[in-house]
């Protein structure tokens, strides 16, 4: 996918710690600029501050994480640019889902128990959407259920009817929902077996291509990395060390850590997206 040359999402020089009784500096001076209609692939070892720099950029990190420094913009499509440090509560509450949105490992379980999917999706239109008629809400559920592979029968039931594939399915949905411009997905897809995930992350590619909002994706699983991200930022101790698009990461790496994980995948000479597309299982993508 081409990427315009004005980014979405510009973070400057961020700096997150920790304030434990040994400060930790999870991320270091982090830039990055993700562009419209991109996915993102963040890439590195257990530790090395994937998911603060997601939570940070989404302004969801909580105390003992601070940040340090460093700026994060949000560039809207209207052309307004937003601080998003500098947002306060209510501005933040509007600005995420609708601008940002998320998608956690077991994410699944964070839809309200006790409350039928369309009552929680018809809430989240309510709130943002407040010129909504009840039709309109009703339509718009359907349709974005729909979306994510989801029969709208299934608005009526509760969380603990569906599958954990179907709940996972249902937050990808919620993250839909405003149209968003990012989608911030840390681990989406994780606790879900491997038929499962493969089917939903084809979901989200093609989601991307007709919807066009950008994504930070991360995942521990590199050659999957490899073939969904149009470009990856690799991290190492709280630092991006390599940033490219995978094709040139698998030729010519420059890090020496890059090298060692890519190293670590012996058979990554895959042309990329076989595995989205045609489904093949890792040790057939060689
Ligand atoms: N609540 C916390 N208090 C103190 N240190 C923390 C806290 N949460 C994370 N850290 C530290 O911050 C660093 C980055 O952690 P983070 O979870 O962002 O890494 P990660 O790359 O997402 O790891 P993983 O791939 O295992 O999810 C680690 O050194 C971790 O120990």
């Amino acid at each position: 996918m081409t990427t315009s040359s004005t980014p979405v999402l510009t973070i400057e020089d961020l700096t997150v710690v920790y304030e434990a009784e040994h400060p930790v500096t999870a991320v270091r001076d982090v830039s990055l600029a993700l562009h419209p209609g991109e996915i993102l692939g963040l890439a590195g070892e257990s530790g090395c501050g994937k998911t603060t720099l997601a939570y940070a950029a989404a302004r969801l990190h909580r105390p003992p994480a601070r940040i340090a420094s460093g700026r994060i913009t949000f560039h809207d499509r209207s052309g307004e640019d937003i601080d998003v440090l500098g947002l306060d509560d209510a501005r933040l509450r509007a600005f995420r889902w609708d601008k940002l949105s998320m998608v956690f490992q077991g994410a699944m379980n964070s839809l309200n128990p006790v409350t039928t999917v369309r009552a929680q999706l018809s809430d989240t239109l309510r709130t943002h959407r407040p010129e909504l008629s009840r039709a309109q809400i009703r339509e718009r559920s359907a349709a974005v259920i729909e979306r994510v592979g989801v029969d709208p029968a299934r608005l009526s039931s509760y969380p603990h009817e569906l599958s954990g594939g179907m709940r996972q399915r249902v937050m990808i949905a919620m993250a839909m929902l405003l149209e968003p411009q990012v989608m911030i997905m840390d681990e989406p897809t994780t606790a879900l077996d491997v038929v499962v995930q493969r089917d939903i992350l084809r979901e989200i590619v093609r989601l991307r291509d007709d919807l066009g909002f950008a994504v930070v994706f991360i995942t521990h699983d590199l050659p999957l990395l490899l073939e969904i991200s149009d470009r990856i930022a690799v991290m190492y101790d709280g630092e991006i060390v390599e940033l490219d698009t995978a094709a040139r990461l698998r030729q010519e790496a420059r890090h020496p850590y890059t090298r060692k994980l890519l190293g670590s995948f012996p058979s990554l000479s895959g042309e990329r997206g076989a595995f989205i597309r045609t489904g093949a299982e890792p040790e057939e993508r060689s």
